[in-house]
């Protein structure tokens, strides 16, 4: 089967210039492939770039070098629109943190990206139900911005979003950190259901058992970090 994401050959350097335009070079000849119903993990030490990593597969960081390619679609200079439309049909996002627009109800804020995609206002309604209930967020909460609610309780509606939608290619960014354990063996769950419904998934666990539970397999970003001493260019 196809990969559903494709990295090949991603490399970058950051450009500080609040600091006197410093060169990082933080990442070279990145490359793995996720396949249809696989979920890949990303590994390595604190700052070898697995954020920065997921970050270009999502188009918020753009790469100086090599290709990101998602359902065929090529992320790496690609139009604004072309990301949006990518994002809203294909790659879905759960970040560790809530995002969410003040005022608008937590069942809205699940409900939207299914809407999104032309889901009628009853299924999407339906389909965040059914996310709220599992995750454990009580009804009486549903009518109320998540804004004000606890971090676990954000965390869990920001889980109850991601997968609104049944995304053909996903990243999770420690979507199991700080939930107790019911919450988190029915956010495995819902990962394994994406998974058998065909959806690619790239992900950061640093919990180890919920990573040995879930992921097919682990890719080490540590072996893309570039060479010692090639870490920091000159300013320029
Ligand atoms: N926006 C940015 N500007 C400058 N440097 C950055 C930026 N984002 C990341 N970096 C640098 O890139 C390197 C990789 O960071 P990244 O956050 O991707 O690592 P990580 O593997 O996700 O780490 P951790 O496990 O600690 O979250 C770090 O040296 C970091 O300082």
């Amino acid at each position: 089967m196809e990969p559903r994401i494709r990295v090949e050959n991603v490399s970058k350097t950051f450009t500080l210039h609040t600091q006197g335009g410093t060169r990082l070079a933080v990442m070279a000849g990145a490359s793995l492939t996720v396949r249809p119903g696989e979920c890949v993990a990303l590994t390595g030490p604190s700052g070898a770039g697995k954020s920065t990593l997921m970050r270009i597969v999502y188009g918020n960081y753009r790469a100086d070098a090599g290709s990101v390619t998602v359902a065929g679609t090529e992320v790496v200079n690609a139009e604004p629109r072309t990301v949006l439309a990518l994002r809203r049909h294909v790659l879905g996002y759960v970040s560790q943190f809530l995002r969410v627009v003040p005022r608008v109800p937590t069942i809205e804020v699940v409900a939207e990206p299914c809407l999104a995609v032309g889901r009628c206002p009853a299924s999407a309604e339906a389909r965040a139900r059914a996310l709220l209930t599992r995750l454990n967020i009580p009804e009486r909460l549903w009518g109320l911005s998540p804004l004000t609610f606890s971090g676990g309780e954000q965390q869990r509606v920001n889980i109850a979003r991601g997968f609104a939608h049944a995304y053909p290619a996903l990243l999770l960014d420690e979507p199991t950190a700080s939930l107790d354990a019911a919450n988190r063996a029915e956010v495995l769950r819902l990962i394994a259901e994406a998974k058998a419904d065909g959806a690619a998934i790239l992900g950061i666990f640093h919990d180890a058992e919920a990573r040995a539970a879930i992921c097919d397999r682990a890719v080490d970003v540590g072996a893309f970090m570039p060479a010692a001493g090639a870490a920091t260019e000159g300013a320029g």
